[in-house]
């Protein structure tokens, strides 16, 4: 994985990104920088996460703000027909034709994106299904593919073209921890001199993959940083009690039998190592009901 720092060039800006559907506000004023490297982006449900990448995949226009990728502004037909040259999407919910073989469907993916040389299209669609290892499958029919293949053929589809700016969102969900695994390996080397933003739930993801993380919350951005930096927030609090504290903001019974807490830590507290997810927890303090279940 490249791990470039954050003072790497930009390869894509936004600012003040801004979304309504109907009286609910999906995206808030979203200001962002993104450089060479996998970027998380976590949220809560509802946060905004699938309507920020659906802008930067210019599948919707965002109501304000803008944003340029590799310099291309999409606010005008040529900036976004060059943005859509760079452009990887591996979509939430991949619309599968399910009778399609892999080879076809990201054959089909190879033609939508201009490929129309017939002798260069097939070698691209071998290249994008050997690099997510599913050349022994591809003649094989999406709908007999198991859920970890299919998200590979996804993959493999966003890859083709060989774009430098992937848009991943969700692409682990429904995994087992085995496929995950993999899964972050694919996306690794994916990200290897690409800009990468992978939208997740989960935080050892970010954790063991992201040069830089975005936590997004009620549409707007509430921490942009690296996943230590997010980690070392939590640093002073979390700590170990043998009974719930009820001051807070989080916190269960562990299988050791004590409590782990998250939050302001009474003095003389018994302090934990924090996680990144106790990073992630912090930083919705204030947002979301769930923290303080
Ligand atoms: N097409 C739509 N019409 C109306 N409201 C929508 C639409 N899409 C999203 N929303 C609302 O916009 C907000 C942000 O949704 P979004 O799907 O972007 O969040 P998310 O962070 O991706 O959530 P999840 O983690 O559950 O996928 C939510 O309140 C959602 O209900």
């Amino acid at each position: 994985m490249t791990s470039a720092s954050p003072a790497a060039p930009a390869t894509l800006t936004a600012t003040g990104l801004s979304l309504r559907y109907g009286g609910t506000r999906a995206l808030d004023g979203v200001s962002l920088r993104l450089s060479r490297g996998v970027t998380g982006l976590l949220g809560p449900n509802g946060a905004g996460k699938t309507t920020l990448l659906r802008v930067l995949a210019t599948a919707v226009p965002p109501d304000g703000g803008s944003f340029t990728v590799f310099g291309h502004d999409p606010r005008t037909s040529a900036g976004r027909l060059e943005l859509r040259r760079t452009l990887g999407y591996l979509p939430q919910t991949p619309g599968f034709h399910q009778d399609f073989t892999a080879f076809e469907f990201v054959e089909y993916v190879a033609i939508l994106k201009e490929l129309t040389d017939r002798t260069a299209r097939y070698g691209e669609v071998r290249r994008v299904l050997d690099a997510v290892n599913l050349s022994d499958v591809r003649g094989r029919r999406l709908k007999h593919l198991s859920g970890g293949m299919r998200q590979r053929v996804a993959l493999a589809a966003a890859l083709v073209g060989d774009p430098g700016f992937l848009v991943l969102d969700e692409p682990t969900v429904g995994l087992d921890p085995e496929q995950r695994m993999r899964f972050r390996e694919l996306i690794a080397q994916a990200g290897e001199g690409r800009t990468v933003l992978l939208s997740t739930h989960q935080t050892e993801d970010v954790a063991m993959l992201c040069h830089r993380v975005v936590v997004l919350a009620g549409g707007r951005v509430r921490f942009e940083g690296t996943p230590a930096e997010l980690t070392a927030r939590a640093a002073g609090r979390v700590w170990s009690s043998a009974e719930r504290d009820p001051g807070a903001l989080a916190g269960w019974r562990t299988g050791v039998g004590t409590f782990r807490n998250i939050g302001a830590p009474p003095s003389g507290a018994d302090f934990l190592e924090p996680t990144l997810e106790d990073g992630y927890l912090l930083a919705l303090e204030g947002e979301s009901a769930e923290v303080t279940a």
